[in-house]
């Protein structure tokens, strides 16, 4: 006789195959769809002109032509659009067919006798002939919020009718592959343990992968929040930060599609590689990619003439920590609020110009151009007014043109012509001879015109707006506009850092601190419009922006909802200032629309890693470690650099063997050359990462701290964690960001003494090696 339980299992395969056969049902009529709009657009395309009818000897005949192509092409494109989302649907069905879904519960709402069985994949799924039946639902429906969020028993979920009482009867995990039935499992917790353990054990890859069938409930709150201005997640290393972030981008596209697309959602990450390994989270969950850039990325192109510094230069040159205060100042939201104030007062001062030059010549003087910037009526609005010099500029310019026609070197200019290239302005200005004074005027005001070219382009582009001069010079008045001391900074340092600035720019280069005030005076007097497509913006490794920078984007963004990231042990570019993030978000926010979410457990790395890393962190005592088992950390204290590299290559083999994916974490890129040289001499394959261009790839990988945020591998081998390399507690931060990165292995090789860090770990949770 069959146990209750093969019971269970069987009838859930009879459900499966009841639900894959209506799919299948389903493929067909869409393959069918498909055929049909593919032959239907194909008839169009082959009859297109016959079905337009081609008048062009009159006005009117021109636009019955014209509307009559624009039918064709609108029919075309309607044609096309369905075989798009036919063909989309054939993709998201063969998905289903394969797994249909991974959860079911059953709940009973109020007055119901009957409890409801609803069964969550990743799309939603409906009976093919019977509309009413819902076979599967997404996992994004207010429905499946249930699953996610409750165990057995009563509770209340966001339906669209409002807050809807149910009593959960049933929670049932069940594991598909192939359309087969492997695993039934029944619980009474809000995700069960068991599918979350079993991927947590899983290997790295290269990419992330989606966790919608074991999302947690802290999580589950990121994913579906809608009402948030700033939705801010404090999360430890490892705590699915990202991954529900990804999930949560899902979920937005879905809750208001077609109104909402994958070009209105932004994400800044922390650097290109990171784009990479997470690209493919959306697509899994059949969406598209949203728009992905750095931060630097963001500046970058908007100044192609400057070189920005680089994340590398960026990262070395915080650790020399020499005008900390400077920066500070240059990165927190008084500078930008002064920076506005400033911006404001050249309605009165005037602006920076320069000199419009012709032939050689001032042709118009900057004074000249002051004077007009600052005639205009006292509430000209600056973006206003500088729009209104370029006008006048061009008035200007058209006047000295007419004048410029009847002069001697026009005339001799026309005289050299040769009838070639008199044939050609004509025919370039669609115009017939008429070999009188007409064509004298015609090729005297083409001549003018190309000899003012250039000047009308510097007008129109605002050339005649010395940016630079007057980035400069707000640099200057910051003194008068900002109490210094406030910032622990004296007078000289900031006039240091602005030489600094000057002699940079000289060089042609600009710091990552520098680029966005830059910007953002640039913006300011000309007038930028801000973006007021993008509707959501997210920020992954917030701790790592600068006050600044958050303010500047939100000036950017202004319709934008932000949801950032972030962990405050893992700054490693902005240190300090990271502690008073959360202050500066809320004066950049309302209050009121602002949600914190923390989160504490730790998914990444096995109980042991945890335990030993949040040793590293003053306040690392509130992370929960989750409950996968694992080795011990092991700290190999070696002699020297040969001796460390000699225990390196044999860790490798040992991981190798194990099948597991390696990373070697340098401090620098220098570092990690050397490592890789040395390796190489031992015959180890490796994959140096030295931009942020490259691509992740499974072995070993050595990758230098500032290029493995947001990464993970199975085991991580931190180099020289020595005294010398790490000596003080300030570089707790990037130790615990490297030592985070580690799921099932770590492993730090020192040189020498250890770095101080390590003694703040009780010696039971790790095992201590001497070479
Ligand atoms: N609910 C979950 N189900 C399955 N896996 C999860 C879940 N939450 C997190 N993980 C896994 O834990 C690991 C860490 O997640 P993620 O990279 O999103 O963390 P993070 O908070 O962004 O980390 P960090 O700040 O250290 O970069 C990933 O492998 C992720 O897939």
């Amino acid at each position: 006789m069959a146990t209750e339980d093969t019971k269970i299992k069987q009838a859930e395969q009879a459900h499966l195959d009841y639900v894959r056969g209506k799919i299948k049902i389903a493929e067909e009529i869409t393959a069918e769809t498909i055929t049909k709009a593919k032959q239907s657009q194909k008839d169009l395309e082959d009859h297109f002109y016959d079905d337009v009818r081609l008048k062009t000897s009159t006005y009117e005949g021109q636009m019955e032509t014209g509307v009559s192509v624009r039918q064709q092409q609108q029919m075309l494109e309607q044609r096309q659009n369905r075989w798009q989302s036919a063909t989309r649907d054939m993709e998201t069905l063969q998905k289903l067919y394969q797994n249909a879904y991974f959860a079911r519960i059953d709940l009973k709402e109020d007055g119901e006798a009957q409890p409801e069985k609803i069964y969550i994949g990743l799309s939603s799924f409906v009976n093919p002939n019977d509309s009413d039946e819902y076979l599967i639902y997404d996992w994004r429906a207010p429905i499946s919020s249930v699953y996610y969020d409750s165990g057995v028993g009563e509770m209340t979920y966001n339906a669209p009718s409002g807050p809807q009482r149910v009593d959960v009867t049933l929670k049932r995990e069940l594991q598909i592959k192939n359309g087969k039935l492997i695993q039934v499992f029944d619980t009474d917790e809000a995700v069960g343990d068991r599918v979350l353990l079993e991927n947590l054990q899983h290997q790295s890859d290269t990419k992330m992968k989606s966790i919608v069938t074991t999302i947690q409930k802290e999580q589950n709150a990121i994913i579906r929040d809608t009402s948030s201005d700033l939705l801010f997640v404090q999360g430890v290393a490892g705590s699915g930060k990202t991954a529900a972030v990804l999930q949560r981008v899902a979920y937005l596209l879905y809750r208001y599609r077609g109104k909402l697309t994958p070009g209105q959602v932004i994400l800044f990450s922390p650097n290109q590689l990171f784009n990479d390994y997470i690209n493919q989270v959306l697509p899994e969950l059949g969406e598209q990619n949203m728009v992905q850039m750095t931060y630097y990325q963001f500046m970058r192109r908007r100044v192609p003439r400057l070189t920005v510094e680089t994340l590398e230069q960026r990262f070395d040159e915080s650790l020399t920590d020499e005008t900390q205060n400077v920066t500070t100042l240059k990165n927190s939201l008084a500078l930008f609020k002064a920076e506005g104030e400033y911006a404001d007062s050249l309605n009165q001062t005037g602006a920076a110009f320069r000199n419009i030059m012709f032939q050689g010549k001032v042709f118009i003087s900057k004074e000249q151009i002051n004077e007009i910037y600052r005639s205009f009526n006292p509430n000209y609005r600056l973006r206003n007014r500088l729009e209104a010099t370029k006008e006048k500029l061009l008035q200007i310019l058209k006047q000295r043109m007419g004048m410029e026609m009847k002069k001697r070197w026009v005339e001799e200019a026309v005289e050299g012509l040769s009838s070639e290239q008199i044939e050609i302005l004509h025919a370039n200005a669609g115009r017939q001879r008429t070999d009188d004074d007409r064509d004298a005027r015609f090729l005297a005001r083409q001549v003018v015109k190309a000899a003012f070219a250039k000047v009308h382009q510097q007008i129109k582009r605002n050339r005649f707006f010395n940016i630079n001069q007057q980035f400069v010079n707000f640099l200057r008045q910051v003194p008068e506009l900002v109490n210094l001391s406030d910032w622990h900074v004296t007078l000289s340092e900031w006039q240091t850092s602005v030489r600094a600035t000057v002699k940079r720019f000289q060089a042609g280069k600009i710091s990552m601190a520098d680029v966005s005030i830059y910007l953002y005076l640039f913006d300011l007097v000309t007038g930028k419009q801000p973006d007021l497509k993008m509707r959501y913006l997210f920020i992954d490794e917030v701790q790592d922006y600068t006050p600044f920078q958050l303010a500047y984007l939100q000036w950017n963004y202004p319709r934008a909802k932000f949801t950032v990231l972030g962990d405050l042990n893992q700054a490693i570019f902005t240190r300090d200032s990271s502690q008073t993030l959360m202050a500066d978000l809320r004066q950049l926010f309302n209050p009121d629309k602002i949600r914190v979410i923390k989160l504490l457990k730790s998914y990444r790395s096995t109980a042991q890693i945890t335990d030993f890393t949040k040793q590293l962190i003053p306040d690392g005592q509130d992370i929960e470690a989750y409950a996968r088992q694992g080795e011990v950390p092991v700290l190999a204290v070696t002699k020297n650099h040969e001796q460390a590299i000699q225990r390196l290559f044999q860790t490798i083999v040992t991981n190798q063997k194990a099948e597991e994916t390696t990373a070697v974490i340098g401090k620098t890129l220098a570092e990690c050359r050397q490592i890789a040289a040395d390796l190489k001499d031992r015959e180890v394959s490796t994959t140096l990462i030295q931009t942020e261009n490259q691509r992740l790839a499974k072995g070993v990988v050595i990758v230098p701290a500032y290029l493995a945020k947001g990464l993970e591998f199975d085991a991580v081998v931190m180099w020289d964690g020595s005294k010398d390399n790490y000596p003080t507690d300030q570089d707790d931060k990037l130790v615990y960001t490297i030592c985070t990165r580690a799921m099932h292995r770590l492993e730090i090789i020192s040189i020498g003494q250890p770095s101080p860090l390590f003694a703040a770990v009780n010696p039971a949770d790790y095992q201590l090696v001497k070479e």
